[in-house]
């Protein structure tokens, strides 16, 4: 007899820089590993040798807005190619920190990138990735589900004054970061299935339940596993 394999899942993780999500991700992949999941552990920008040249230059050269967004999705259309659509294909969970919400919300409501543009680059970047014979020609790759880091970026810039060097992103004033946010929430309304918003104002603690609970939900992730405190060291 032979089992069938997992399907592949792929969730993303978002929010304004600062807003807590490293530890969690860590967390939920050790979840997922505890219930004999294999995970892939990835980022954008990068995730692949050229992505990550990308990103260097994304985060610490100066360009404007449309370059920007064009060198995020050509790094994430080498991503998906190389490592998204494999893993998926391979029945893996990936766990990916960012995707194409961030340039939603960084290059569209931070930087003021026309929205309707980045939907058509969007497209362009996400379709024909797709490994698996059963999904359409036009199938547009998004992730199943996006945790949605919500905080206010004046507590984000609290918690980031002390926490690190800042790169071309983090170096951006308060009212960036508050249109960033906005951008977030505009795309968790336009996908409320995918979305799973979490108060990241509160202990990391009272997060990771969050975390877990809205993976719980949507039957993923067995109550026991997820009721597992976060890892002392992430904590
Ligand atoms: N719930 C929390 N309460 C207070 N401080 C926190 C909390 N979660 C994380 N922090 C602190 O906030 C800072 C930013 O956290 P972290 O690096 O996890 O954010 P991030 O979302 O991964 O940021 P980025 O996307 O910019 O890398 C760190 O110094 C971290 O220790
Ligand atoms: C995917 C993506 C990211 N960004 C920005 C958001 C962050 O400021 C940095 C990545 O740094 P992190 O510490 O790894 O979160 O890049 C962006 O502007 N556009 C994007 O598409």
């Amino acid at each position: 007899m032979t089992t069938a394999s997992p399907k592949g899942l792929f969730i993303s993780f978002e929010g304004i820089d600062g807003a807590g999500k490293s530890s969690h991700i860590e967390g939920l992949a050790q979840a997922f590993r505890d219930q004999g999941r294999v995970v892939t552990l990835t980022r954008e920008p990068g995730g692949t040798p050229l992505a990550e040249k990308l990103r260097a230059l994304m985060l610490h050269e100066a360009m404007d807005p449309l370059t920007e967004a064009l060198i995020a999705f050509a790094a994430r259309r080498d991503h998906l190619v190389q490592v998204i659509e494999p893993a998926l294909a391979r029945g893996e969970v990936v766990i990916s920190d960012r995707f194409t919400d961030a340039t939603f919300a960084y290059q569209g409501a931070g930087r003021g990138f026309d929205w309707n543009q980045l939907l058509i680059l969007e497209r362009m970047a996400q379709t024909g990735t797709a490994l698996q014979a059963d999904l359409a020609e036009n199938f547009l790759r998004e992730p199943d589900m996006t945790i949605w880091f919500d905080l206010p970026a004046e507590v984000a810039a609290e918690r980031l004054a002390t926490a690190r060097v800042p790169d071309r992103f983090e170096a951006q004033p308060g009212e960036f970061f508050a249109r960033v946010a906005q951008g977030y929430a505009d795309r968790a309304k336009a996908a409320p299935q995918r979305f799973a918003r979490i108060d990241a104002n509160t202990s990391r603690h009272a997060v990771w339940q969050q975390v877990t609970q809205a993976v719980v939900r949507r039957g993923w992730l067995a109550i026991m596993v997820a009721n597992k405190p976060l890892s002392e060291g992430a904590a």
